[in-house]
This record gives C-alpha cells, structure tokens and sequence, in this order.
C-alpha cells in the first residue's frame, strides 16, 4: 500500500479545516472513496446520476428512486428565456468558465434561493441545466444556431454530447462521459470546494456557493489543468519530440499541467480509469500520436520527477478523441463537481459555524499618519 504523502507549510496543507463524511482522499496513500465506496467500483458500475444522489441524499438509490431522480433531472433542463438572452451577449471569444460563472449567478437572480428547504430543488436544476447552459452558448457564440436544449438521452454527460454535436452519441461515448464525470464529481477539501464551503459558512445562498467554486475550479492549477494539458500535448508531433520538450521545459523549471497533487503521494486512482478509457478512444479513432505522447510524457515525468499524472492528464486526449473542444474541457468538470460542491454546501449548513481563520501579520507596525500633502 503506498504511504501517506507527508502535508506540511504553505497553502493550509495538511491542515484540518473541518469536517466531512463525503470523501475521503489519499488515506493510505493513493486511495479515494465517496461515502466509503472505492472510485474504481463506482466508475466501473454506477451511473453518474446515482453518484449524485449517493452524495446528496446520503444513500445509493434504489431503482425506483434512480429512475424518478433520472427523469426529475430530465425535465429540468430547458433555459429560461432571460438567460438564453443573458448567454446570447457573451462573446464568441470568452472563456467557456467564465459563461459557467455568469450563467450560474444569473440562473440565481432568475430562480433564487429564497429559504435552505429548497436547497435540494436547487441543486437538481443546476445539474440538469449547466450542460443546456454551456452548449447553448457554444453552438450559438461559435455557430449562430439556437438549440433546443431538451433529448431524449437520460444521461447528463450524453445529453452534453448530444446537445454539443447535434446528433446522439455512440454507446462508447456516453460511456466515457459518464465514468468522467463520477470520476470529477467529489474530492473532500480541494480549492473549488473550500470556495463553496467557505461561502456556504457566511449563510449565502446556493448559487454564490456555486458561482464562486466555479472561478476557483478555472485556475490552471486546479480544473483548468486539463486545458493546459491539451494544450501541451498538441504540441508535439512523437513521443521522442515529447521526451526533448519535457525533458527542456524541466530544466527551464517550468509548471507541467496534468501532473502532481497537493494530497496524493504516488499516484492519483482516477488516472489509471480515464488512462484505460482514453487508450480505448485512441484506438477508435485510429491515434497514433496524442496517446503515445501522454504514455511517454507521463514515463518521462516519473523517471525525472517521481511525478504522476493526476485525474486531468488523460482526460484531455479523453475529450478531444470524443470531439469535445479543448475550451468546453474544465466546463465539464463543473457539470460533475457541482454534485460534490453542493453536497458540501449542505454538509456546512446542517453545522455550522463562519469560517474564518487568521493570519499571521508581516506589514509594518505603529506606522505614523502623514498628511496628504506631505506625502512623497
Ligand atoms: C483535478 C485537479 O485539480 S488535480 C491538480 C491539477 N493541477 C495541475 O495539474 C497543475 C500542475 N501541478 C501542480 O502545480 C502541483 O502539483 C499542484 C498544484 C497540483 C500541487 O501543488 P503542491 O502541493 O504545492 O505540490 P508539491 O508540494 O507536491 O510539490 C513538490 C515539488 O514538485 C514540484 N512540482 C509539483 N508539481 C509539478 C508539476 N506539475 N510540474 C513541475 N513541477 C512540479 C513543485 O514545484 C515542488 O517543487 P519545489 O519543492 O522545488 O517548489
Ligand atoms: O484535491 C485537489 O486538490 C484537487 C483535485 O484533485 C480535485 O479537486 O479533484
């Protein structure tokens, strides 16, 4: 079993900053589980609207509560008409996390949060609605079309798909999706999810929790780190090219996207399942490069750094084998991970207490007032 990676100094590691009984990450090491089930069993069997409800509502369903809970969130996915007018004016140009944001703050002036009893009302449409959200914006920014945003699939991740491309997608597709997003939906006190949770603290409403886990999910060194791997990626043409261009960019000290954890020490469990899953596509879709390049990229990386690749390097040759546009990759981490954050914000709100730590002070001390018109 691998060790525990030892958590200490800057950015609060290692540091208890609450409680939860969602998720537990790296406890021996390399381990994640959600309400105690181990992620490999639940990429391999579960459905991700059943890993939703496991982290909202505190159990597995049965069938029949899947199926209602399937078709619940089925009937929540059409935009109001303020907000398809609200998405229209965002330009063709703008990060697709940054339409996520606005939409996500402006679904909360048009359907706001009014009391906590209507929390699990809330959540349920914002995971029904966010794929409508971020295709309805990309097909009419990128194509000029206005799409219906209602299908016949009953999977989140199909119905993204098939908003996305116009047209219903394959088994293996759907497939893919669906086992991506259980693997992002939840992982205990990471930045997104201390946003959300620190926001919940302060007695917001759902969607500033929300909005604000959002812009925390887009940095490079979290979410946005499956963009910036593509982005790596693309740039080499053979593994041997990848090899040199790693090989310059870690003597020039620089950041490799894709790779390391702030918690886990010798490797991350979702990398493994996505890594099979994009292999699979390769094969599809008859790769010979972008596969090759990550496999050699993340042997590279472990040979100079003992660095691994974390759940968003595979994922991004995942995606872009699907079809999916670089730029739509850190929008569907939130499509998963708002299950998480918002199974968070109601763990905060059932006991809590504001969250607000302190600092130790480094500014200067008994600084002398100066006048306005003496200042240099
Ligand atoms: C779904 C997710 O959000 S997973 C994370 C996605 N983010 C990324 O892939 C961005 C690239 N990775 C990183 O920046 C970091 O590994 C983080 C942000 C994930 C974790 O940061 P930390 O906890 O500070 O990393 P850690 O303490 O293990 O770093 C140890 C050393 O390895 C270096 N290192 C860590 N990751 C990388 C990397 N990807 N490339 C190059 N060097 C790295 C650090 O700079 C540090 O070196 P130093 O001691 O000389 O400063
Ligand atoms: O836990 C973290 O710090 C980042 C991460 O992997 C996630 O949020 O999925």
């Amino acid at each position: 079993m691998a060790e525990a990676k030892q958590l200490s100094g800057a950015g609060l590691r290692g540091q208890v900053a609450g409680e939860t009984a969602l998720c537990t990450v790296g406890k021996s090491g390399a381990g994640l589980t959600y309400r105690g089930y181990d992620i490999a069993d639940l990429a391999e069997k579960a459905q991700f609207e059943e890993i939703a409800y496991l982290l909202l509502r505190g159990k597995l369903p049965n069938q029949q509560e899947l199926d209602a809970y399937k078709q619940k969130l089925q009937s929540l996915r059409g935009l109001p008409a303020a907000l398809k007018t609200v998405l229209e004016q965002i330009p063709k140009d703008a990060h697709p996390m940054d339409v996520m944001r606005t939409g996500c703050s402006m679904l909360g002036n048009l359907e706001t949060e009014q009391d906590f009893s209507e929390q699990d009302d809330k959540i349920d449409r914002m995971l029904a609605v966010f794929p409508s959200i971020i295709t309805y914006w990309y097909r009419f920014a990128h194509e000029g079309v206005r799409i219906e945003t209602d299908s016949d699939v009953d999977s989140i991740g199909g119905h993204f798909l098939e908003l996305l491309h116009g047209k219903k997608p394959s088994e293996l597709h759907e497939k893919v999706m669906n086992v991506s997003l259980i693997l992002y939906a939840e992982h205990e006190f990471n930045a997104s999810t201390f946003t959300a949770r620190v926001c919940a603290s302060t007695l917001s409403d759902i969607h500033s929790c929300v909005t604000g886990a959002i812009g925390s999910l887009r940095g490079p060194l979290h979410g946005g780190a499956n963009e910036a791997a593509m982005e790596l990626i693309q740039k080499f043409q053979t593994p041997d090219d990848a090899e040199s261009g790693l090989m310059g960019m870690l003597e020039r000290k620089e950041k490799i996207m894709g790779f390391g954890h702030a918690i886990y020490k010798e490797s991350d469990p979702r990398n493994a399942i996505i890594k099979q899953w994009s292999k699979k596509l390769a094969e599809e879709v008859g790769d010979t490069v972008l596969y090759p390049v990550s496999e050699r990229c993340e042997a590279v990386m472990w040979r100079e750094k003992k660095l691994f690749c974390n759940a968003d390097f595979f994922h991004a040759s995942a995606y872009h084998f699907m079809g999916i546009p670089t730029e739509l990759f850190t929008p569907i981490f939130v499509m998963s991970r708002v299950s998480g954050w918002t199974a968070h914000v109601k763990e905060q709100r059932e006991n809590n207490r504001i969250i607000r730590p302190s600092a130790d002070y480094t500014g200067p001390a008994d600084a002398k007032w100066v006048p306005i018109e003496e200042r240099k």
